[in-house]
């Protein structure tokens, strides 16, 4: 049933004439080709079901978020919220004002800005690319595949244009809230944005914020708790409300139109369409989960 679900979704979203738009503000994914559509699941009871380009890698881009809050939090356990907090931001994943009003401290750390910070915290005093090595041991334990990897091409063409979040990294520094150099943290950010995974793949990795898998062992489910409840809260950045209405489990996105998402104790997903709403959320990608919850009856509020 879930097999054929998940071929009608594929069929349909692309017979949609609005695929949204692709992230411009990157040059490398502004090349990106809108029309195309991947949906992954895996049950916890080991079934994996795929639909559409589920073997195209992606930028996962603030996805990757979720994977550097579950190290930050191993790293400085409850520390961390001295740093970040745990409430919706209710604006783009990438503005500034509310930064200076609250002293530095990021409403979330799904935001960009909290996101440099848990980058920060899992940083330490380590080199860059231990960290780096470190995150992506994690996201292929999790996947359980070593084929994973990042896309050097994109770190840098973001780079060379990121100019907001690096005054979103020299505030953060000036309020006292980087332990790090700048350059450092946001070499560090940009590449872990830059990883690549396909639809199958993300799935997969999501499977440890499932429960129900075995695969607590890389994280405890206290944890996975905490993690869902702000995929859930901020995972959308101000589209998270919508989110919660329309699918209504948790979920997080990113600008190159991936989204995770994690129906508790009954399955893990990825779907990407790189072209996204004016949140910055996948337009197709939001539209095929609701559709799945709403055909599955799949949702944390029943
Ligand atoms: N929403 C996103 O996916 C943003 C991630 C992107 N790397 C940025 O920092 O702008």
């Amino acid at each position: 049933m879930l097999e054929a679900l998940l071929n009608t979704i594929d069929r349909d979203a692309r017979q949609q004439n609005d695929w949204g738009k692709v992230a411009s503000y990157i040059p490398e994914l502004a090349c990106v080709d809108p029309a195309q559509f991947a949906i992954s699941v895996c049950t916890v009871d080991g079934q994996e079901f795929h639909a559409g380009d589920y073997r195209t890698p992606f930028s996962i881009q603030s996805v990757s978020k979720v994977f550097a809050l579950a190290l930050a939090l191993g790293r400085l356990g409850d520390g961390l919220w001295e740093r970040v907090g745990r409430e919706p931001s209710g604006r783009a994943f990438n503005s500034i004002v509310q930064l200076e009003v609250e002293e530095g401290i990021p409403r979330n750390p799904f935001i960009n800005a909290g996101a440099i910070v848990t980058t920060d915290a899992v940083l330490g005093r380590q080199a860059p690319r231990d960290t780096l090595g470190e995150m992506l041991s994690f996201i292929r334990e999790a996947a359980e595949d070593t084929n994973i990897h990042i896309n050097r091409h994109v770190a840098h063409s973001e780079q060379a244009t990121g100019d907001r979040n690096y005054s979103l990294a020299y505030f953060l520094k000036s309020c006292g809230n980087l332990t790090n150099d700048c350059d450092r943290v946001l070499g560090t950010y940009f590449h872990h944005c830059a990883i690549e995974m396909t639809s199958a793949q993300l799935a997969r990795a999501a499977r440890f914020l499932c429960g129900g898998f075995g695969h607590q062992r890389l994280i405890g489910i206290e944890r996975v708790r905490s993690i869902n409840a702000l995929m859930m809260t901020c995972g959308h950045y101000d589209g998270s409300g919508d989110f919660a209405y329309r699918v209504g489990f948790p979920g997080k996105s990113g600008v190159g139109g991936g989204i995770m998402a994690v129906v508790p104790n009954v399955a893990s997903i990825a779907v990407w369409s790189p072209g996204l709403d004016r949140y910055g959320n996948s337009l197709q990608g939001t539209s095929a989960l609701a559709r799945l919850s709403r055909e599955t009856g799949w949702s944390v509020f029943t």
